[in-house]
């Protein structure tokens, strides 16, 4: 899919939201400083065109639905409700240990396959979801909150994952290499590197599985996926597309837990069959599985936290930077990895950004993401609207201005925070160095472009970075002097299945997506043919 067709489809309700303030400013509104729907008829269950794709008490190991040996199962939540959606099977070591066994057993033809054949599944299984979009959307926005419309603003996303690796899996290439030595011939051999474990986070609940599977099965490695115990749902309709779209068993397997995820994690990144962990989640999670990882030396990749620093300088065209950071910083609720977290706006501008920033974040309207013009749902968790809550008392407390919002919204539910806007936010706020992960802006003066660059350099991680100028010169200078994986320059919207996705610093390494994507899931064999003589002689 055409990038800004993506775009569009990814954050669909941000331009919706924008477009129809007066529409909804006839709806029944609870009146906070922005829009907040009252609890509606959305607590009921949502129903699937297809029952078959809600997968409880199961997961997918070796083509089977199989429950966890012990039997027991963990509860997973509605987060806009409060109400059970279902349960899920607790798996432990045992359980774990079969899904590897399985995924051992079917690298050994998978990876004989040709690139033609693999590249054949992934279009089916892409297929199949684009078939289920509506469905898959309903879960991720059961399980995780976000607004129908961005979920399936996700689906898409996470589809064209498949799309992009199914066209990449028969291209994949060595090298011939010139040798140092007359008579040699050297080549490489690009190779599966054989089982992985998948781990993911909730906030993407099929994107982020989308991505690492999708590379992993393209050049011929088969995996165990722990999925999040937030939303294990999503995953599971996916393990079932996966089945329908002819899968061999055993290439896939999707696993839950819990309360025994440390010990599903410790199995993952300890057993000698695994030969890669690709991780997406917290920088501190990060740092323990790739500890454990070290026992044997595994493949990684880390997809990790981010801190990002968006920048306005004065040249920038204001309404495109106001656009780029409604997009940025409230995608999901500010629950992305590249949200913006620290908004730096040049003293020349910073009030109009500011005046105008806020007007749009007042037309937002809180509530179930599946009521009609709800455009932001909740956040996924209490621990997560504690940490939001904390970073604004915090600010607030040494000095800054709320403009919008600013507090929990318990009469729609306990994971609902108003979408905030602080000013005259400074470096000793909580939020300067943490990673907030939730709807709240913070909006940083600065005077000059090399204490921006300082200011934003100033953190240990360094997943994204954006920044709005007109300036040729310094958007080359500014791109080229951030610590970060990935520059958004006049665009607070970077996501793409065909650009590099990942960071340096603590945010990790590894690249997703893309044509980078596809090796870190390859060994590279070098083979050196001796004895070739010399070339021959006219
Ligand atoms: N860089 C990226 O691409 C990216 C993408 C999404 C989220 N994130 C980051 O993820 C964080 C939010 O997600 P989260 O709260 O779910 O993170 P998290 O680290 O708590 O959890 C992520 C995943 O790891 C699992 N997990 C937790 N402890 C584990 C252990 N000991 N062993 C094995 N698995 C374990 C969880 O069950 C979940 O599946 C944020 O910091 C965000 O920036 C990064
Ligand atoms: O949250 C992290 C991933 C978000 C994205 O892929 O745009």
């Amino acid at each position: 899919m055409a990038s800004s067709l993506l775009q569009k489809t990814l954050f669909s309700v941000s331009r919706t939201a924008t477009r129809s303030q007066f529409r909804r400013s006839t709806l029944p509104i609870v009146t906070y400083s922005l829009h907040s729907r009252s609890r509606l008829a959305s607590t009921m269950a949502p129903k699937l065109k297809d029952p078959s794709l809600f997968k409880q008490d199961v997961c997918y190991v070796n083509g089977e639905w199989v429950k966890a040996k012990s039997g027991k199962t963990f509860e997973v939540n509605d987060p806009a409700t409060g109400k059970l959606i279902g349960t899920c099977p607790e798996f432990a070591k045992q359980d774990t240990e079969r899904a590897i066994d399985a995924a051992e057993v079917a690298f050994e033809s998978f990876r004989k396959t040709t690139g033609r054949e693999r590249s054949k599944l992934l279009r089916r299984w892409y297929d199949l979801m684009v078939e289920n979009a509506e469905d898959l959307a309903t879960l991720i926005t059961w399980e995780n909150g976000k607004p129908l419309a961005d979920a399936k603003g996700e689906v898409t996303y996470a589809a064209n994952f498949f799309e992009w690796f199914s066209e990449e899996a028969p291209r994949i290439y060595g090298d011939t290499i010139p040798s140092s030595t007359p008579g040699n011939r050297v080549w490489t051999i690009k190779e599966p590197v054989g089982v992985c474990a998948l781990i993911t986070p909730w906030n993407f609940p099929a994107a982020m599985i989308t991505r690492k599977i999708g590379p992993a099965l393209a050049v011929g490695c088969t995996v165990v996926c722990k999925t999040p115990g937030e939303t294990p749902y999503t995953s599971l309709a996916l393990a079932e597309l996966a089945h329908r779209a002819g899968v061999p068993k055993g290439v896939v397997n999707f696993i839950t837990a819990m309360a025994n995820t440390p010990e599903v994690g410790e199995v993952l990144t300890t057993h000698p069959t695994i030969r890669k962990v690709s991780f997406t989640g917290s920088t501190p999670v990060g740092k323990l599985l790739m500890k454990q990882c070290s026992s044997t030396l595994k493949k990684l990749s880390l997809e990790l936290g981010g801190n990002a620093p968006f920048i306005v300088f004065d040249d920038a065209d204001v309404d495109l930077a106001v656009e780029g950071a409604v997009s940025s910083k409230f995608r999901s609720s500010g629950q992305t990895c590249v949200c913006a977290n620290r908004i730096y706006v040049q003293n020349g501008i910073y009030d109009e950004f500011a005046q105008k920033f806020a007007a749009k974040v007042r037309e937002f309207t809180v509530g179930n993401g599946f009521d009609k013009g709800v455009t932001h749902g909740p956040l996924i968790h209490h621990r997560a609207i504690g940490k939001v809550d904390q970073h604004v008392r915090d600010a607030e407390q040494k000095g800054a201005k709320i403009v919008v919002g600013g507090h929990k919204l318990p009469d729609l539910g306990p994971n609902f925070f108003q979408p905030t806007v602080l000013t005259g936010m400074t470096a000793d706020m909580a939020m300067a160095s943490e990673e907030t992960f939730g709807p709240v802006a913070g909006l940083f003066p600065f005077d000059t472009e090399e204490e921006v660059v300082r200011l934003a350099n100033a953190t240990l991680v360094g997943l994204a970075g954006y920044f709005f100028s007109k300036d040729l010169h310094r958007v080359y200078r500014v791109a080229e002097h951030l610590e970060v994986g990935m520059v958004g320059v006049n665009t607070g919207l970077i996501s793409d299945p065909a650009s590099p996705f990942g960071g340096v610093k603590e945010s990790g390494f590894g690249r997703e997506g893309s044509l980078y994507g596809i090796g870190e899931y390859q060994t590279t064999k070098m083979v050196t043919y001796g004895g070739m003589g010399l070339p021959l002689q006219s």
